[in-house]
């Protein structure tokens, strides 16, 4: 090789690694061929076949090294085998149930058999566009979001599946499959996932009895250990709750001890089979696993996030009534006070009141409705709320829904705000109509398993034989009673399902004050966010593969709108806040720990930025708003 030749090659090379410090390589890779084959390219050919050219490759053969972005050019990494093997497979698995559910799909959807062909095509499309680590394509819908999207990929550094970080290329593909449906008029409101997640949810329904029956007993107020023991046992269930992901096992169902179970009642079986109580000798009992899995908590900061999130709450909780007694005093002291003028889309009421203020049936002034200050100016919440950034539907969801039900009877807080995916995500992801599918389910279940109990032990001599214990039922009343009340909740407002599209960018938290100022703020009203499963926890963690003993705090590189609790089974090779020495401990044991679910934290972080006024004016109102009441900002 000549020393032209060689310095050519190790400049091409130092250039990869230099690079390699947020995305290696520089990926332009453009043959449709195979994306790992060099032979076609311009090099090799100039190059001829008298000189061994070695081309870099973005690819290498580690794990991903410390303190990169996870990214699918670590061949020893979990993202490389997820983009080459896991999401080519959930491609696949909706194509499969595209062709083989096309009747079904079409009369559920209204589409045509044209519109379901162009998206198997599309979808098609992006599986081998992935596999062969093309460039990105830019959306083609034209609306806002999608506008957005475009312009994430012009500024991304590196705009190929394989060489950007994982997390962006991920929410890519999920985002493109969005779009196949957007393109099909008849496929607007089609949710590739949503069999996978109702067989899910079936699956589900015995674990979720036994919860609800216990629940049930958590709901009644309670004192303060008793208090806290309870909410440190629910945010448990929720931990192991996110062992039942979809996108882990590539839609495969799976229950709560990760086994994978068939979905469907057995062959043959009719109707009233399906229907017989089914009688086994075993309960899949969520609270027991808490028990078992004692030591499978690698970080259990529980104890100290109730303790902490309560006496926020109860900070949160005197300044709001604080508050509130001023302004009654306040109203006390100017009796006829003209009133300023209206917000511009303030309500028939606040017209009213404008005027001169509602006059009530007797003559008497009615009671003025109460004024929602503007939320860029507020610096005191309404309520006293607990947010939760959701992650998987089905039992994942009733676990949430379990926590925040005992959060409202305890009266730990008023209100509870569930963030969710607008859009179908990461296969099993809730998004609203799986929240709404969810209550549903829950309200009209009809589940009962009889359980023979142990038998006691032989009498002794002269004892009178002991009866054998009735048998355990477990039936579905506990569930459908929190069902209706869950409705009640969401038709109060005590529940708020919120869905921005933050949540279904590619961007990680730490980035979410710069690209969505308006949810990072709507966050720092809450008392705490609840961050549960493993992309929130990669997300949390800016897709980093940080020193597994760096604190959660520094991990989390300056997101705190809030105090956060991250709950997460462990799914991806990254973590942080673990003790000396634990990491390689787990690693001798198996090199694979990190990608089976078998693992969880509870990790908390009791910093957050103060709430001041906004720096931008609220989004609805902006340079508009008069700094009165406001009508449409009622979940904050
Ligand atoms: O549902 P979770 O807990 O966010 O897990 C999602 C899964 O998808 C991934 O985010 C990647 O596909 C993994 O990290 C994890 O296996």
């Amino acid at each position: 090789m000549s020393k032209n030749e060689l310095s050519k090659k190790n400049s091409k090379s130092s250039q990869a690694l230099k690079s390699s410090k947020t995305s290696i390589g520089s990926g332009n890779q453009t043959n449709t061929k195979s994306w790992e084959d060099d032979s076609q390219t311009p090099d090799f050919i100039y190059g001829g076949p008298f000189i061994k050219l070695e081309k870099p490759s973005p690819f290498l053969d580690t794990a991903t090294p410390i303190n990169l972005q996870l990214q699918g050019t670590f061949k020893k990494s979990f993202a490389y085998y997820s983009l080459k093997e896991r999401m080519p497979r959930i491609l696949t698995k909706v194509i499969d149930y595209c062709s083989r559910e096309g009747a079904k799909i079409k009369t559920k959807s209204g589409a045509s058999d044209e519109e379901l062909r162009n998206f198997i095509q599309y979808v098609t499309k992006l599986k081998n566009d992935l596999m062969t680590n093309k460039k990105y394509s830019k959306l083609k819908v034209d609306t806002p979001e999608a506008k957005r999207w475009n312009e994430w990929i012009e500024q991304a550094e590196n705009s190929y599946y394989f060489t950007n970080t994982w997390v962006f290329t991920e929410c890519y593909v999920y985002r493109r499959l969005r779009e196949g449906c957007e393109l099909q008029k008849g496929l607007q409101n089609f949710d590739p996932f949503d069999e996978q997640k109702e067989k899910a949810f079936e699956n589900s329904i015995e674990p979720m009895c036994v919860v609800a029956e216990k629940v049930l007993t958590m709901l009644p107020q309670s004192e303060k250990d008793k208090r806290k023991a309870d909410f440190i046992t629910l945010l448990k269930i929720c931990l192991w709750a996110n062992k039942c992901d979809l996108s882990l096992s590539v839609g495969e169902q799976v229950n709560l001890q990760g086994v994978v179970e068939a979905a469907t009642p057995a062959e043959g079986a009719t109707a009233a089979e399906a229907q017989t109580p089914v009688v086994q000798n075993t309960i899949l009992d969520p609270f027991q696993m808490i028990t078992d899995f004692k030591d499978k908590i690698l970080v259990d900061d529980s104890s100290k996030a109730v303790d902490q999130v309560i006496a926020k709450i109860e900070a949160i909780a005197k300044a709001i009534e604080g508050e509130a007694n001023l302004s009654a005093s306040k109203a006390a002291l100017t009796p006829a006070a003209p009133t300023a003028p209206a917000a511009p889309a303030a309500p028939a009421a606040a017209a009213a009141e404008g005027a001169g203020g509602a006059v009530g049936a007797e003559g008497a002034p009615a009671e003025e409705p109460p004024k929602i200050p503007c939320p860029a100016k507020m610096v005191i919440p309404q309520f006293v709320m607990f947010d939760i950034v959701c992650d998987n539907a089905g039992y994942e969801l009733f676990a949430d829904l379990c926590l925040a039900h005992f959060l409202v009877a305890q009266k730990i807080v008023q209100k509870v705000r569930f963030h969710v995916k607008k859009i179908p995500w990461f296969v099993s992801d809730v998004t609203p109509q799986d929240f709404k599918y969810t209550i549903y389910q829950c309200r009209s279940v009809n589940f009962k398993k009889e359980v023979p109990q142990e038998p006691p032990k032989t009498a002794a001599e002269g004892e009178a034989a002991a009866a054998p214990p009735p048998t355990r039922v477990i039936g579905s009343d506990s569930l459908r009673t929190l069902g209706d009340q869950w409705q009640a909740f969401l038709d109060d407002g005590t529940f708020i399902v919120l869905c921005d599209d933050f949540w279904t960018s590619p961007h990680t938290y730490k980035d979410m004050k710069k690209y969505d100022y308006n949810l990072y703020r709507k966050l720092q009203f809450a008392a705490a966010v609840l961050f549960k499963g493993d992309l929130n926890y990669r997300k949390l963690l800016g897709e980093r593969n940080c020193n597994p003993v760096l604190g959660f705090e520094p991990a989390l590189q300056g997101f705190i709108p809030a105090p956060i609790i991250a709950v997460r089974t462990v799914k991806a090779d990254l973590i942080c806040g673990l003790p000396k020495g634990r990491y390689e401990q787990l690693m001798k044991l198996d090199e694979q720990w990190m990608q089976k679910g078998d693992y969880g934290v509870i990790q908390f972080c009791g910093k957050a930025e103060p709430l001041k006024v906004a720096e931008k004016p609220c989004l609805d109102y902006g340079e508009e708003c008069r700094g009165l009441g406001c009508p449409v900002h009622k979940d904050l």
